[in-house]
C-alpha cells in the first residue's frame, strides 16, 4: 500500500454480480480535497459506498490510513476515522437535531465541546437544536447531515452531492465551510459531484467517473480543468 490516507487499487464492485464500479485507482494524501465528477448514473455514490463497507469490493483493495481496509464493515470504516455524509436523507426524522448530532460521538461532554465547531460553521443548525431534524428545510437537513459528519472528527469526509438542489448562496456556504474544515482539522476530503463551480473552488484535484471508470485526471487549478470537466459532464 502506498503512503496516501486513503488509497484504491483496481476497485471493483456493484449490486448482485454487476458490476458498477470498475477498477478504479485512486488516493488521496492527507488534507487533500479530491472531487470526483460525473454524470447521473456513472457509479459516485457507489464508488463511496463501497469505500465505507456498505457494498463489498468484488475485486481489488482499499487501504486506509497505513491499514488494509478491505473488506470492513461501515462501522469499522467510521471507527478508523472516515465519515459520510451520503445523498440520500439519513437523519433521524423524529429525533432533534441535537439528538441526531449527539449520535456522531461517544460522551456528553464531548459532545458539548464539538458543539462550538458546528456552531462556527453552521450556526442556523445551533439555533435549531430542539426542533425535529425531519422539520428542517432541504438546506438544513443537508447542514445538519455535514455537521454529523464533522462532529466526529473524522480524518477523512465522503461527502455525496453535497451541492444538489441547494441555492447559490447556499452552496457558497457550503464550500467555505468545507474550505474552513479542511484549513482547521486537516481534514482529507473525498467529494462526488455533477456541479462543476463548487467542485473546482474547493477540491486540489479532480478525477472524472464515466460508466464506473476513471476517464480523466486533473488538478482543479490547471486553467483548462473547468473546460475539460464541463466537456464530460455535458447531457
Ligand atoms: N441498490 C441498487 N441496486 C441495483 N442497482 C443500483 C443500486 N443503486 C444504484 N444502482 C445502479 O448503479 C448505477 C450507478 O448508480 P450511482 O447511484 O452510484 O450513480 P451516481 O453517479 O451516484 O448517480 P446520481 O448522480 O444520479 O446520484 C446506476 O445504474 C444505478 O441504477
Amino acid at each position: 500500500m502506498s503512503s496516501g490516507l486513503l488509497t484504491l487499487e483496481g476497485l471493483t464492485s456493484g449490486y448482485g454480480s454487476a458490476p458498477v464500479v470498475q477498477d478504479v485507482s485512486l488516493s488521496l494524501a492527507p488534507g487533500e480535497i479530491l472531487a470526483v465528477l460525473g454524470k447521473n448514473g456513472m457509479g459516485k455514490s457507489t464508488l463511496l459506498k463501497t469505500i465505507m463497507g456498505f457494498l463489498p469490493a468484488m475485486s481489488g483493495r482499499i487501504g486506509f490510513d497505513g491499514a488494509d481496509a478491505t473488506g470492513r464493515k461501515p462501522f469499522e470504516m467510521a471507527r478508523m476515522g472516515i465519515a459520510h455524509a451520503p445523498q440520500e436523507y439519513t437523519l433521524f426524522q423524529d429525533l432533534t437535531v441535537a439528538e441526531n448530532l449527539r449520535l456522531g460521538v461517544s460522551d456528553d461532554r464531548t459532545f458539548r465541546e464539538r458543539l462550538e465547531d458546528v456552531a462556527a460553521l453552521f450556526p442556523r443548525i445551533i439555533e435549531r437544536q430542539k426542533q425535529r431534524a425531519g422539520t428542517l428545510s432541504g438546506g438544513e437537513q443537508k447542514m445538519l447531515l455535514m455537521s454529523r459528519a464533522l462532529i466526529a472528527r473524522p480524518k477523512l469526509m465522503l461527502i455525496d452531492e453535497i451541492s444538489e438542489g441547494l441555492q447559490p448562496t447556499m452552496i457558497e456556504r457550503m464550500a467555505d465551510a468545507l474550505r474552513r474544515t479542511r484549513a482547521q482539522t486537516g481534514v482529507a476530503i473525498l467529494l462526488v459531484e455533477q456541479h462543476l463551480a463548487f467542485a473546482l473552488s474547493v477540491a486540489d484535484r479532480y478525477a472524472v467517473l464515466k460508466l464506473g471508470e476513471i476517464v480523466e485526471q486533473g488538478r482543479a487549478g490547471d486553467a483548462s480543468a473547468a473546460e475539460t470537466l464541463a466537456g464530460h459532464l455535458k447531457v
